[in-house]
């Protein structure tokens, strides 16, 4: 497999690699992959996104143009989890703060003394995939007490992990101390928090953010920073961050707000995460040049709802042509498959055919008639 490897593709100079060197396959990280991209690239099959969101990748489009698109589910969570952490202990005791006072040659005690503590307060978690469940792991460490606002709430699951569901989104906003938000950016997450949310929250509460910078209407936050003075915002994502790795200049009002401590969009950005990432990568890759399969917990652009599918199995003996009859019944009656997929048993002798399709059934028994006329069909059953 040749690869080539250049970090610093970005747009139009993205564009103009994929028109010039033709991969099968596209790997990348926050980087943008647009229509632009994927027309840029007729032999492009699949698009690998090194991490968990994937909603810098036109995937509409690249379903439209049978290209696959996959992430790496639950491979950086354990990194963003420890950033949260990070992020609401740095609150709590002002850490940051208190290091650069040292780094200016001062010493305040008084200043730094005044945290209320996290134990036995609680803490309100947004979304509740791979990063929600491994923050909660370790905010039940600190003892804090843990609410769970999700889209689909799973019965016995709460006894099962020792949580509880808040009963709405804004229950959990306003009987938590701390609320971390871990949801995708779709089009329902946009602006999730508002001018809304926020009057649902405690005045003195903290604010987390470690999943996407459009989940929050910015110039509401900041209307809220400055209206309550005890609320405090932590967070790894900005709308509008830079795109690269390189430092350069960011003026941002939340960026640069008193209250509000921010990192650089890291919450992925540990060795180990990382190499659990490129590894899962390689294997998603491996798999699809050997078996010319995506698993479905990777594939974010398959078609999954088949409740409206019709399926029939035939059983046949493993002849040329079989196949090629029955599609050809099929399209007389303009029955579309769907999906297929042929089973061959031991020996090579036989084989069943399950093929899902869509299509008005009303000539449903001339068409098995059709089948059976093969003489290398044993049954079909529908
Ligand atoms: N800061 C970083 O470096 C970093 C790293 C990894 C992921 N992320 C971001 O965090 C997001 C979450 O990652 P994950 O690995 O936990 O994903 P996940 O898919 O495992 O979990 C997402 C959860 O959000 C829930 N959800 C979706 N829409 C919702 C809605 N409208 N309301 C309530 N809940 C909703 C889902 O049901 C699921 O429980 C990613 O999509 C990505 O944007 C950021
Ligand atoms: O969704 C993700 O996996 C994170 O936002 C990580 O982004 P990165 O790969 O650009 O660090």
């Amino acid at each position: 497999m040749d690869v080539t490897y250049d970090a610093a593709l970005n747009g139009d100079s993205l564009t103009k690699a994929l028109s010039e060197l033709h991969p099968n396959v596209l790997v990348v990280r926050s980087t943008k992959v647009t229509a632009a991209d994927v027309n840029a690239d007729p032999k492009l099959q699949l698009v690998v996104r090194a991490g968990a969101g994937y909603d810098t990748i036109d995937v509409a489009h690249c379903a439209k143009q049978g290209v696959y698109v996959a992430n790496c589910p639950g491979k950086n969570a354990h990194a963003v989890a420890e950033l949260t952490m990070g992020l609401i202990l740095s609150i709590d005791r002002r850490i940051p703060e208190g290091v650069q006072l040292l780094r200016e040659q001062k010493w305040n005690k008084g200043l730094f003394s005044n945290s209320t503590g996290i134990k036995g307060r609680t803490l309100g978690l947004i979304g509740f995939g791979n990063i929600a469940q491994l923050v909660m792991d370790r905010a039940k460490a600190f003892e804090l007490n843990i609410l769970v606002h999700t889209r689909t709430q799973k019965p016995g699951l709460e006894k099962k992990l020792g949580f509880q569901y808040a009963s709405s989104l804004e229950d959990l906003l306003a009987r938590s101390d701390i609320v971390s938000i871990h949801t995708p950016a779709t089009s329902e997450t946009k602006e999730l928090v508002n001018k809304s949310f926020l009057a649902h929250m405690k005045p003195d509460a903290v604010l987390l953010n470690t999943s996407r910078g459009t989940v929050v209407n910015e110039a509401d936050l900041l209307a809220h920073l400055e209206a309550n003075k005890g609320f405090w915002f932590g967070t790894d994502v900005f709308n509008g961050e830079p795109a690269g790795t390189k430092e350069i200049a960011f003026t941002h009002p939340l960026a640069q707000h008193p209250r509000v401590y921010g990192s650089h969009h890291i919450g992925a950005s540990t060795k180990q995460s990382e190499a659990a990432i490129g590894e899962e990568a390689v294997r998603i890759i491996k798999k699809y040049a050997t078996q010319g399969a995506i698993d479905n917990d990777n594939c974010v652009n398959k078609e999954s709802d088949g409740s409206k599918l019709h399926k029939m199995t035939i059983r046949h003996f493993d002849r040329v042509g079989v196949l090629a009859h029955v599609f050809a019944i099929f399209a007389s009656f303009e029955w579309n498959v769907q999906e297929l997929e042929n089973i061959v048993f031991k020996g090579r002798e036989a084989c069943v055919v399950n093929i899902k399709f869509t299509g008005d059934l009303s000539h449903l028994e001339e068409a098995i008639a059709g089948v059976r006329k093969n003489e290398n069909v044993i049954d079909v059953s529908i």
